[in-house]
């Protein structure tokens, strides 16, 4: 296994926790062999104080990891400065963060997505970076001292270019299958939340189906999408990629068109692991709100508070008292065990946009059948009554379906005899 020695800068007055770093390297295959704290404002030259960065440069001696994760953002002098110390390759949490990404990129979606946030996170540092180089290369800058600093960079933004042209043709072709989707009269609702709350694990309970589910962070990077019946209505129920703390918001645009199906859904069921404790539930939820809020239009959201085989009643009540105020319609639910699910679909039920009742009297002919069959595949219909020459049917379906059932009509009508 890969070792890391992982280290953390603390603000003063802030909280000081490694965990979520140390599940990040968990996630990417990582070995922790130490774990290094100090609180103090940071460095310009080694983001640590210098005489803590030798203490690393010892441990790295010592304990002979792959890499150095530093929890902040880090620049490229940082880097620098601390793969020359320590002699080994220094990242920061976010090309941990694209590590992991890089791992489980099976589609070219995803591939491209995540050479695209590597790119943009990279751009800004390109020049420094080969500037550095030519001082000497160090774990983390080989083979980029033969660059010209400017050739550098702009092979960069003639890749993103290339990359983002080719995630648009993609977008472009979901977004026409989501609307024809719609045309067809399925609701879409999305599985949204932090990463590792139990999304996939929920997919699978509602619609029997066997997505990847690990207890591990990003198990899932491309959107899967299964039928999902409401009643008589029938959703589309997309699972996505999770949600993390300090996602910048270059990770975010790379990520646009799985995104995506979240921001566009009619219905969002908003997962939260509610066997945590009550303040990192509430810090994940805020990161949630922070990543959709900005983007989504006004979509219903149900907040799914899940493995709650985990956690007693007055645990529950508890975390329920503290999230109040960001979990809109909450249900609790296992997903494991199935608690709750039947009343978690009736909630998804009540809140799916708002179908319009319509009646209308076909004719009794073949053109009218075919439309009667149409209807069965693009609504709800409540009552069909032969009458002589005519259906009566009484139907209810969004508003885009019955549009195209008026134009049907339209076309059909004259065969309807008063
Ligand atoms: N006890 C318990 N464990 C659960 C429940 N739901 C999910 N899990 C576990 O939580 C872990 C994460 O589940 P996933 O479904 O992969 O989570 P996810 O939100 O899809 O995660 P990513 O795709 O990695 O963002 C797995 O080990 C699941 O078995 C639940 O209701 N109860
Ligand atoms: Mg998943």
């Amino acid at each position: 296994m890969k070792g890391a020695i992982l280290v953390k800068r603390i603000d003063k007055g802030t909280e000081g926790g490694m965990e979520e770093l140390e599940e990040l390297a968990r996630s990417a295959g990582y070995e922790v062999l130490a774990k290094v704290t100090q609180a103090r404002t940071p460095d310009k030259a080694y983001a640590i104080g210098r005489g803590k960065a030798e203490e690393v440069a010892a441990l790295v001696e010592e304990l002979k990891p792959e890499k150095v994760i530093f929890d902040e953002r880090l620049s490229a002098v940082q880097v620098y400065n601390l793969s020359k110390l320590c002699k080994v390759e220094v990242i920061d949490r976010f090309n941990l963060i694209l590590e992991i990404f890089a791992n489980r990129a099976r589609t070219r979606e995803a591939k491209l997505q995540v050479e695209l946030a590597r790119l943009i996170y990279e751009r800004p540092k390109a020049r420094m970076k080969v500037t550095l180089a030519k001082r000497g290369e160090q774990p983390g800058f080989r083979g980029l001292g033969r660059y010209q600093a400017d050739v550098y960079e702009s092979e960069i933004t003639g890749r993103i270019a290339k990359i983002q042209a080719e995630l648009e043709v993609i977008r472009k072709r979901q977004h026409e299958t989501r609307k024809q989707r719609k045309e067809k009269g399925f609701d879409l609702v999305a599985l949204a939340g932090y990463t590792n709350a139990g999304k996939s694990t929920l997919m699978n309970a509602l619609v029997g189906e066997s997505v990847a589910a690990k207890d591990q962070l990003f198990t899932t990077l491309v959107p899967t999408t299964r039928l999902l019946e409401i009643g008589q209505r029938r959703a589309l129920l997309t699972d996505t990629v999770g949600f993390i703390k300090d996602l910048p918001h270059f990770m975010v645009e790379a990520f646009r068109s799985t995104l995506e199906e979240i921001y566009l859904a009619d219905l969002i069921i908003l997962v939260v692991d509610a066997s945590e404790p009550p303040e990192a539930l509430v810090e994940k939820l805020v990161t949630c709100h922070d990543t959709l809020w900005d983007e989504m239009g006004p979509v219903p959201v149900i907040t799914a508070l899940n493995k709650c085989d985990l956690i007693s009643r007055e645990e529950l009540e508890e975390r329920k008292r503290a999230i109040v105020h960001l979990a809109p319609h909450p249900v609790a639910i296992s997903a494991k065990t199935g608690e709750g699910l039947d009343e978690l679909k009736k909630k998804v039920g009540k809140y799916l946009p708002k179908w319009t009742f319509a009646e209308v009297v076909l004719p009794h002919t073949e053109e009218g059948l075919s439309t009667l069959s149409w209807l069965h595949d693009n609504a709800v219909v409540h009552h069909v009554k032969y009458d002589g020459g005519h259906i009566k049917v009484s139907v209810e379906a969004r508003e885009s379906v019955l549009e195209r059932l008026a134009k049907r009509f339209e076309a059909i009508k004259d065969a309807v005899k008063p």
